[in-house]
């Protein structure tokens, strides 16, 4: 089998990407991102003024990931404020900017509670957009701090799960550092294992239509030294068929109250193969990306993306000729099905590992309990 060998001090980059950042330069505050959509070819950046910015940036995937995505929404409603524009209308547009990803109304919404709290307390709008600017940066911390314990927990799960080590881990989409204030959610447990000697591969899906595997997971692991492996979504059945998978680590946008996991589309059909192969199917993801008010799997709203992103190969590097800008490769006019997730029901689910510990089984009673922990009921 073709491989790409580990690497060891080539590349000399930290693993962690700084991926968004507020400055506050003499013409007022602006967000900066990293442009997700130009990697790996290049690290370019994406400086947004005002919230409309944000949401097309959100839009296009500049900024994705469901931690990042509520990071960077409670950052935009911070720079609503700062730069006084009507708050309201720009966390109201920031949360509709995508649907799936939970994470993105909890981010906002609690920059617009601190925000709200402030300037009822002092009526004086500077101090409602130090507030939600401190609730952004609070936000984003704590990510970090989520991170590095979903990694710990994780890790102890795998070695509990697979007590060899030698793990040959297979992800899908991309859950490291580019979507977190820290080192991510599956991908950091992926980086535990590599740094504890006990990764053998990591097997990255590409995730059609829009590369996040090929583009974004591959690259971190490129930074991180690890050994990794790319394979087409539709190879996966053979890896598996070869024994060559001992467990699957995803991440989430999210987890109804059932239990119910949406996450990138190509991951439900991953769940069937692992159950199928008696592989241990694992997700990780903060407490933030569990939705007490979704109730089940059918009830989560999932993201149908753009037709062209299927009939179309797109990158910025790519020359423009289709209608969506990159080269065709179905004929013009052909429809295309481009649901951006898809739902795995909790019974194909091995575990839910959060910075609170490890869920297994996955029940509604014990998702409740944490989101009880964090004060978030279903009301
Ligand atoms: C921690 S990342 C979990 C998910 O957000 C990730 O797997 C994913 O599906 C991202 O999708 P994207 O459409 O790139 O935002």
């Amino acid at each position: 089998m073709a491989d790409q060998q580990a690497r060891t001090g080539e590349d000399r980059r930290p693993t962690q990407i700084p991926v968004i950042r507020w400055e506050e330069p003499p013409e007022g505050p602006v967000l900066v991102l990293l442009d997700q959509t130009r990697l790996p070819a290049e690290e370019v950046e994406l400086v947004c003024t005002d919230a409309p910015a944000l949401v097309e940036a959100i839009r296009s995937l500049a900024v994705r990931g469901a931690p990042l995505l509520g990071i960077a929404g409670a950052y935009g409603v911070a720079l609503a404020a700062a730069r006084g524009f009507d708050v309201a209308e720009a966390a109201r547009a920031l949360e509709e900017a995508r649907p799936t990803a939970v994470n993105l109304s909890v981010g906002v919404r609690r920059a617009q509670a601190a925000h709200q709290e402030a300037l009822a307390a002092t009526g004086d709008p500077t101090a409602g957009a130090v507030a939600a600017l401190a609730a952004a940066r609070a936000l984003h911390q704590e990510d970090a701090v989520a991170s590095t314990r979903m990694a710990a927990h994780g890790l102890a799960l795998l070695d509990e799960l697979l007590p060899g080590g030698g793990h040959r881990i297979l992800t899908h989409c991309n859950s490291g550092s580019l979507v977190s204030g820290g080192e991510g959610t599956a991908f950091a447990v992926t980086l535990a294992a590599h740094r504890a000697g006990r990764l053998r591969r990591l097997w990255v899906d590409e995730t059609r239509p829009l590369l996040q595997g090929a583009r974004l997971t591959a690259y971190e692991a490129a930074r991180s030294g690890m050994a990794y492996t790319l394979l087409t979504d539709n190879a996966a059945g053979s890896l598996f068929a070869a024994g060559e998978v001992d467990a699957v680590l995803i991440g989430a946008d999210r987890i109804a109250a059932d239990g119910s996991v949406a996450n990138k589309v190509g991951s439900y059909p991953l769940a069937v193969l692992a159950r199928y192969h008696h592989v241990p199917f694992i997700v990780v993801a903060p407490v933030t990306t569990v939705d007490p008010a979704t109730a089940d799997g059918a009830s989560i709203e999932v993201e149908q993306r753009p037709g062209f992103e299927v009939t179309e190969l797109s990158a910025p590097q790519v020359p423009v000729a289709g209608a969506g800008g990159g080269i065709p490769v179905a004929p013009l006019g052909t429809q295309a099905y481009n649901p951006a997730f898809d739902v795995t029901p909790p019974e194909l689910i091995t575990a839910v590992v959060t910075e609170e510990g490890v869920v297994s089984p996955v029940t509604a009673e014990a998702l409740a309990e944490l989101c009880a922990g964090q004060g978030r009921t279903a009301a």
